[in-house]
């Protein structure tokens, strides 16, 4: 018996060895397979793949897409052990089309997306199954309305009119042209965005970019919603058991997220409530702004007054996250592509420089300059180039550049892997703009060529190939009315403003699941001459 035992239970120094050459010869097989493998993650033991996480920190989009194409577009990642953080990551249209359109029902944004997104409530954005396809529902006969449809554009060319071109010109005139320090640009697309996006939802101008406002500091709301994706985006990344230690003591990261909901609960559900006292007795007051054609949707029975208001607050927070940071990415790495290449920006404003504007905005910064042109939608209807450099700017940097499923069920790839239910399926989006495989051999290149096969025609591209506005059922809702906005912002800028980085500025991503820049953008403004 005490034989049969102690062959149960080795002795102390028989385990420690059996554990010593097991890892030794788990690292052995590591570093053979890390030597064949230059880019593609390895997996150690008990730390997972942490350490290339962290050795990328300051390049982590690259590294993963080094990595996925070492990989041929898909590989496991595998996070600490017992942190629940493995996932599989995946660049493959293939994956894409089957995941998010052909089987769209076998993947859902899974159950702790929610809670690390919680900062939309329980709206559309997060929402799965039927609450998702009853809010879409609503969601789509709103963004189809074409009342509301043409209130978001003129939106767009007015708050441009009224405040973009009128902040730029006075940064012009008042800041001297060749200061060092410049304007941060991707904070003026804040304000702007915000400006925009806050007047869609609530037909209120919030002046967050007037010329007044222009030394005061990002309005809370616009903080809020930045904030709000940098502490999500790191909820995806630390163990789920860290963020809500955080969270449950109201530390770090945590505490700035729930400042930050504290923010917009405050902004938006005041707006409601003056909505309701304004307009007792009616629905939503007849205008053409979102929370207006939300609040005019029929209420479903059973629904009390407080679910109502908190549906009204996540449909409205979720549109400001959904119509708001996503503009200011794409407009700044917009900007930063045309600072760099200064063929394509001649070539755009040749082409806005041959339409007629829909409006004229007198220059009143001082300095003697005369009037600037606005461009509204249709005014820009002709312009496929600067539609072409839109999309080719989406492509090498999009807004979103991750976008997250889980397995609803045991499922197979196209490419035969097998997906086990419960395993978080992430498309990294950013890497399917750089595969060789997907886009040719100058997928690196900047070339809205390759969007205009014939003069005048943009190509369209597949979604599940050009992923930028998601693809299949939950396909983005906006994607028309943030195409415009862009190219309303950037016609206005390029033709009455040159923009330059000031000299040694390095603009870099940030780890985000908004693609901000790290440091933001500094620019030199000066009025245009031949505007
Ligand atoms: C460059 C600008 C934009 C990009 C790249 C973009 C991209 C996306 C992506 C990737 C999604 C899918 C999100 C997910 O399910 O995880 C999405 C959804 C959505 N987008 Fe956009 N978007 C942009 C602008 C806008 C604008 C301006 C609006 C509103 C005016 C908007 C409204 C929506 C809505 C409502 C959804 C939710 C669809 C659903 O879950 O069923 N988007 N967008």
């Amino acid at each position: 018996m005490g034989a049969f035992r102690s062959f149960l239970l080795p002795s102390y120094p028989e385990l420690l060895l059996a554990a010593l050459s097991f890892l030794s010869l788990a690292a052995l097989r590591l570093a053979v397979r890390s030597r064949r493998r230059r880019f593609a993650p390895v997996s150690w033991p008990v730390v997972g793949m942490l350490p290339f996480v962290l050795a990328n920190l300051g390049r982590l989009l690259d590294a993963t897409t080094d990595a996925l194409r070492e990989c041929r577009c898909t590989f496991v990642f595998r996070g600490p052990w017992l942190s629940r953080a493995d996932f599989l990551l995946t660049c493959d249209p293939a994956a894409v089309q089957h995941c998010l359109a052909t089987n769209h029902g076998g993947y859902d944004k899974g159950r702790d997306f929610a809670e690390m997104f919680d900062v939309v409530g329980d709206g559309l954005l997060v929402a799965d199954a039927v609450s998702w396809a009853r809010q879409r529902h609503v969601a789509a006969a709103v963004f189809g309305n074409p009342t509301f449809r043409s209130f978001v554009l003129s939106t767009m060319a007015r708050q441009t009119a009224r405040l973009l071109v009128p902040f730029l010109d006075h940064v012009a005139a008042a800041v001297d042209a060749d200061s060092p320090e410049g304007v941060e640009m991707e904070d003026v697309f804040m304000r702007y965005s915000l400006d925009v996006a806050y007047a869609s939802a609530f037909n209120v101008d919030l002046d967050a970019l007037s010329v007044a406002a222009a030394s005061a500091p990002v309005p809370a709301i616009g903080l809020a919603t930045r904030v709000a994706s940098e502490a999500t985006l790191l909820r995806h990344i630390v163990p789920a058991w860290w963020w809500r230690l955080m969270r449950w003591l109201n530390v770090g990261a945590e505490r700035r997220l729930a400042e930050a909901k504290a923010v917009l609960d405050e902004f938006v559900y005041l707006e409601i409530a003056q909505r309701k006292s304004l307009t007792t007795g009616s629905q939503g007051g007849g205008g053409c702004d979102l929370l207006s054609l939300y609040m005019a949707w029929p209420r479903e029975p059973g629904v009390t007054d407080r679910q109502r208001d908190q549906f009204l607050r996540d449909s409205a927070v979720g549109y400001m996250f959904a119509a708001k940071d996503l503009i200011v990415a794409a407009l700044t790495w917009l900007f930063y592509i045309l600072c760099t290449h200064p063929d394509v920006e001649t070539k755009i404003l040749d082409e806005v420089k041959s339409l007629r504007p829909s409006a004229t905005v007198a220059a009143t910064g001082g300095g003697g300059g005369g009037e600037h042109a606005v461009f509204d939608s249709d005014a820009l209807q002709p312009a496929s180039y600067l539609h072409a450099a839109v999309l080719e700017t989406l492509r090498l940097f999009p807004p979103a550049p991750f976008e997250e499923k889980e397995a609803v069920c045991d499922d197979v790839l196209p490419d035969g892997r097998k997906v086990a239910k419960g395993t978080r399926v992430i498309f990294c989006i950013y890497a399917m703009g750089r595969m060789e495989e997907i886009w040719g051999g100058d997928c690196h290149e900047f070339r809205p060529e390759r969007w205009l096969p014939d003069v005048g025609r943009v190509r369209h591209e597949p979604s599940h190939k050009f992923a930028v506005f998601n693809c299949g059922p939950r396909s983005c809702l906006g994607k028309n009315l943030g195409l415009s906005n862009i190219k309303i912002a950037a016609a206005a800028i390029l033709y009455n403003f040159q923009v330059e980085l000031v000299d040694g500025a390095v603009v870099k991503p940030q780890n985000s699941v908004v693609l901000h820049t790290k440091n933001g953008m500094r620019v030199r403004i000066k009025r245009r001459k031949t505007a």
